[in-house]
């Protein structure tokens, strides 16, 4: 079996951009290590990701916008993403909704880089139709569920038997499940329904000690995988 993902989301919260960015960093490098069946990824903000990168490879940018490199202004090329040395890009978050063609574009652009993509899916329709696109990973999350401490796992399951279904039908892509997980037992829940790993952002970035808890979500991963 592939390895389980456990994907960390830091938005734009606070702890994104001060020096605990930098302890979760370093707590993912010894958590990617001393657990060899779960791949930690970090979902980072571009503007830090080469601080980020200095300790930790397995990083993949919020968002890239369907632009070639040219006069576009505040925009981020999809294509920088190799330039800017991480593994992916996160797409088409429920906080940053794109429609599908330049969710397409991103997408084509990256796989021609080498560049891996997580494309996100409010729902097990839209999962289905992200599918056709192969990006790496699917990530599914009702945007009902965010940041309430609620997880799909408990609120909401049949979204991730229904998404992870949907996907298969098309294509064999993981597919991620997050919102509101918060508890161990979120993460189990979620990959005995079926889902090939975890996307989570508050329960690790609004924590009190964030590399702790990231760190007790990768072990508790590590126990299903
Ligand atoms: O949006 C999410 C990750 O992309 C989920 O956020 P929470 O883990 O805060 O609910």
């Amino acid at each position: 079996m592939p390895r389980l993902v456990f994907a960390v989301n830091f938005k734009a919260y606070e702890t994104a951009f001060n020096e605990k960015s930098l302890e979760i960093a370093r707590e993912a490098s010894k958590a990617s290590s001393r657990y060899g069946n779960v791949r930690v990824i970090l979902i980072v903000p571009a503007a830090i990701a080469s601080k980020v990168l200095q300790i930790y490879d397995d990083v993949y940018i919020e968002h890239a916008d369907p632009v070639d490199y040219g006069a576009y202004t505040g925009y981020l090329p999809a294509k920088a993403a190799r330039l800017l040395g991480v593994r992916g890009i996160l797409v088409n978050h429920s906080e940053h909704k794109m429609i599908y063609r330049d969710v397409a574009k991103v997408v084509e652009t990256a796989s021609k880089d080498g560049i891996e993509t997580m494309a996100c899916a409010d729902t097990p329709g839209e999962a289905a139709g992200l599918a056709y696109l192969r990006p790496t990973y699917i990530a599914i999350e009702p945007p009902e569920l965010i940041g309430t401490g609620v997880s799909v796992s408990k609120a909401r399951p049949e979204v991730i038997t229904e998404g992870v279904k949907a996907v298969k039908a098309v294509a064999d892509i993981p597919v991620l499940a997050g919102a509101g997980i918060t508890y161990r037992e979120d993460v189990v829940r979620a990959v005995q329904l079926g889902a090939s790993g975890i996307l989570l952002a508050s329960a690790v970035m609004k924590a009190a000690d964030p590399d702790k808890a990231l760190s007790e979500f990768v072990d508790a991963l590590s126990s299903v995988a």
